[in-house]
């Protein structure tokens, strides 16, 4: 790409996706998603059971690659860069985007050693200081840092649920990516901890770009500045939060959040 078209690619969106088809052996579980995804914003993934969200999500850190069935075809660039391009290495694009899971998986080691262990295998210390520093600096954004400061030896799953989702998004931000993806973050959370992952959320957006599945139309409402709606494998609407649960354009969109359907 010349480099005043990568410029301007880059201004407009930090992901960009054309044409994207997703077949899990025979099956098209994804067709012709275009999507332009803002940076430093966050952007929710809705739809009914079986659409496509997670797909999607996975095609943009490629970790799709190791489902032995499943084959990408079109376009996924970030600033401009084509990331299935051959010389992508897919451990340093994981770095750059890394992801959040459903289900809470701290490593089984310390609180420490969990922030510790991405910064360390990507060189980003150069000593133990530094890397003290990265760790604090890392739960502290992750909200986490007052409660486990004086238990940094301890084991990660002895944390709560809440403290270990807040754990695995330290984790996250620990190598200093630029995308972070969260599939279902908070589906095994309770109340009060889905509302301090939401916080977390709604802090450190403006220095990451953020994008959410999720099955809460509330949560997709409460977090996201900009939703897409999946159905089918199709990308259906992508609009402003506000306007998508006000006054959507597709009518699919609309059946779904007035619960018609999924
Ligand atoms: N590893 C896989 N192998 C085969 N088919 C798969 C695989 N993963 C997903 N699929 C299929 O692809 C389609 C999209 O699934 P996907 O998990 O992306 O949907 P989703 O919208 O995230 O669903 P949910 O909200 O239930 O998590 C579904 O029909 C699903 O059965």
């Amino acid at each position: 790409m010349p480099a005043t078209t990568k410029v301007a690619a880059m201004n407009l969106s930090k992901i960009s996706a054309r044409d994207v088809q997703v077949y899990y052996g025979d099956k098209h579980a994804l067709k012709d998603v275009n999507i332009e995804i803002r940076p430093r914003s966050v952007t929710a993934f809705i739809g009914p059971s079986g659409c496509g969200k997670s797909t999607f999500l996975r095609c943009i850190n490629r970790m799709n690659d190791t489902i032995a069935s499943c084959r990408v075809e079109g376009n996924i660039a970030i600033d401009g860069e084509d990331i299935y391009d051959p010389k992508v290495d897919p451990v340093q694009l994981r770095a750059k985007v890394g992801m959040v899971f459903q289900k809470p998986n701290p490593f089984p080691k310390s609180i420490y050693e969990n922030v510790a262990y991405g910064p360390r295998i990507h060189g980003l210390a150069r000593n133990k200081s530094e890397l003290d520093d990265i760790v604090a600096s890392a739960l502290q954004k992750a909200g986490l840092w007052n409660e486990v400061k004086d238990r940094l030896e301890s084991p990660g799953t002895g944390l709560s649920g809440g403290q270990q989702q807040r754990l695995c998004i330290a984790r996250a931000v620990a190598v200093s990516p630029e995308v972070i993806l969260m599939d279902e973050p908070c589906s095994a959370l309770d109340p009060i901890a889905t509302a301090k992952v939401e916080e977390l959320i709604h802090e450190i957006r403006e220095n990451f770009t953020i994008v959410i599945v999720t099955h809460s139309m509330q949560q997709a409402a409460r977090v996201s500045q900009r939703t897409a709606m999946f159905h089918l494998g199709n990308l259906v609407e992508e609009n402003d939060t506000d306007k998508m649960f006000t006054n959507p354009d597709d009518q699919r969109t609309q059946d779904y959040i007035m619960g018609r359907f999924g």
